[in-house]
């Protein structure tokens, strides 16, 4: 996505995959991998799972938003220094805004307190969310967020709850945002009941891998307004590619171009 969009702009950008499962190393060798890219000349890194905190000590400034969100999915190298910033939550909430506008924001339900929920209930409150509940089977994860996020942006604008409540507060909910790995192709299944979507619902799902999850599939049946997981990869893609560039990409190209890859066979992960 991101060498396929520099071709376009006639940009010369190599963007590689350093896959520490292909390495053979631990989450915990991010810093290594950090420095290493450094030192060979690279202009900065994307950050994944289950690095984005791990990295924190290794970088020497962060961007407001990494600080406050405490995770980092975008590093780059300027002036001899590493800055850190967050691409995920920006992406979402462009993605929501472009995918869902107008969509009430009074009361909504975030289904996942991990990074990526993290990055998206960031975004959520940002964009207007006035009571965001944060819900995870972790209930412990939920409520740390729902603090976390409570310090920022104003104690009663997001609580932790655990499972057993969805039902009722889904009931008096305007939207639902997925953020659990169910619906992946490798976590097939809905992760609510198909009972308590309604055509007044809006559905968010930030699975991209089918970008058709079986819940996207099911409340798009039942009349609810739906975003897909696609936006939010694309449009954090597209924000790192400004920091990385200086350029301002063209995002509906880099969608189609997305759209086209996810529809195509996984990668082939090989190092050589
Ligand atoms: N569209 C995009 O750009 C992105 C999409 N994703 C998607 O988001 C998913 C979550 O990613 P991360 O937050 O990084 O994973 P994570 O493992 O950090 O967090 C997942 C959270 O979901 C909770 N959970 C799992 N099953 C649950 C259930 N049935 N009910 C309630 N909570 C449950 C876990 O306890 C955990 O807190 C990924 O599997 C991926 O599909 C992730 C990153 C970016
Ligand atoms: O988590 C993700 C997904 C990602 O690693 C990818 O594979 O596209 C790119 C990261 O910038 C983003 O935060």
């Amino acid at each position: 996505m991101h060498e396929r969009e520099a071709d376009e702009l006639g940009l010369r950008y190599l963007y590689r995959r350093l896959d520490l499962d292909v390495m053979g190393q631990p989450a915990t060798a991010v810093g290594d991998v950090l420095a290493a890219a450094r030192l060979v000349g690279y202009d900065g890194l994307n950050v994944t799972h289950p690095c984005k905190q791990l990295v924190l000590p290794h970088l020497d400034e962060l961007s407001p938003d990494a600080e406050a969100l405490g995770a980092v999915n975008t590093v780059v190298f300027r002036d001899g220094r590493a800055v850190g910033h967050n691409t995920d939550w920006s992406g979402f909430a462009r993605a929501f805004d472009r995918g869902l506008p107008d969509a009430a924001l009074d009361r909504v339900v975030l289904l996942g307190a991990g990074g990526a929920g993290a990055a998206v209930a960031h975004a959520l409150l940002t964009l207007g969310t006035r009571r965001l509940t944060i819900v995870d089977v972790d209930a412990a994860r939920a409520g740390e967020l729902a603090g976390a996020l409570g310090d920022r942006f104003g104690a009663d604008r997001a609580t932790g709850a655990a499972p057993a409540t969805l039902d009722a507060t889904l009931r008096e909910a305007d939207g639902l945002v997925h953020a659990t790995p169910t619906g992946m192709a490798a976590h097939p299944g809905l992760p609510v009941d198909a009972a308590l979507l309604r055509p007044d619902l809006w559905v968010a799902d930030i699975v991209y891998r089918p970008l058709e999850t079986e819940l996207v599939r099911t409340a798009r049946r039942l009349g609810c307004r739906v975003l897909d997981g696609g936006g939010m990869a694309v449009f954090q893609a597209v924000d790192a590619f400004r920091l990385f560039t200086g350029v301002e990409p063209d995002a509906e190209r880099m969608l189609a171009h997305f759209t086209e890859l996810v529809a195509g066979p996984g990668p082939d992960v090989r190092i050589s």
